[in-house]
């Protein structure tokens, strides 16, 4: 069995420097209590997107247990546009109706699903047996799970919280178990 126990982002106050901003203070204050949702669980290895925000939602976790986050490119999220966007909810709205539709500069469903999946299948060849924390994104973490499980779409999208913090079990790559373990 390997596990994979994804953590969405805690709140971090937008700006269009997708790499580098950090928590806000409220994010900051839930980084603790993702640290505290861990501490029930084994944990063998911390991967994570490199955006700050999400490095630093399980930076906490990852301290308190003395071990290194590996930052893979792979867990970033999802590119929408190449400039902001005027309607962020419609814009996300349009690229879930139509995997192939991407706004200029900006990644499908269909191809950041493609690079996610492709992620996941490496962590789980490459650590098999293993319980891996990834910190990543909403967009990106709903079509890692969309493509294992059609029923993540959209609305599980939505529904995502910041931060938020699922288990998902795999007898070799194939999903076993998903448990959410973040309780609000
Ligand atoms: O940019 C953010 O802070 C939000 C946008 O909804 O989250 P994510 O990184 O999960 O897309």
């Amino acid at each position: 069995m390997t596990s994979i126990i994804f953590v969405r982002h805690a709140h971090s106050t937008y700006t269009a420097d997708e790499r580098n901003r950090p928590l806000s203070a409220e994010g900051f204050q839930a980084a603790l209590n993702v640290k505290n949702v861990l501490e029930a669980v084994r944990i063998d290895r911390f991967v994570s997107s490199p955006y700050l925000r999400a490095v630093q939602t399980i930076q906490v976790a990852a301290n308190a247990r003395g071990m290194e986050i590996e930052e893979i490119e792979l867990f970033k999220e999802r590119l929408l546009a190449g400039a902001p966007v005027d309607d962020f909810n419609y814009a996300i709205q349009k690229v879930w109706e139509d995997e192939t539709f991407a706004w200029p500069g900006g990644e499908s469903n269909q191809a950041a699903q493609a690079r996610g999946a492709f992620a996941l299948k490496q962590i789980l060849n490459t650590y098999a047996g293993e319980q891996i924390v990834i910190g990543s994104h909403g967009n990106l973490i709903a079509l890692i799970m969309n493509a294992l499980e059609s029923t993540y779409s959209y609305d599980f999208w939505k529904r995502l919280t910041m931060p938020d913090v699922y288990k998902l079990d795999f007898v070799g790559e194939q999903l076993d178990a998903v448990t959410r373990l973040w309780r609000e």
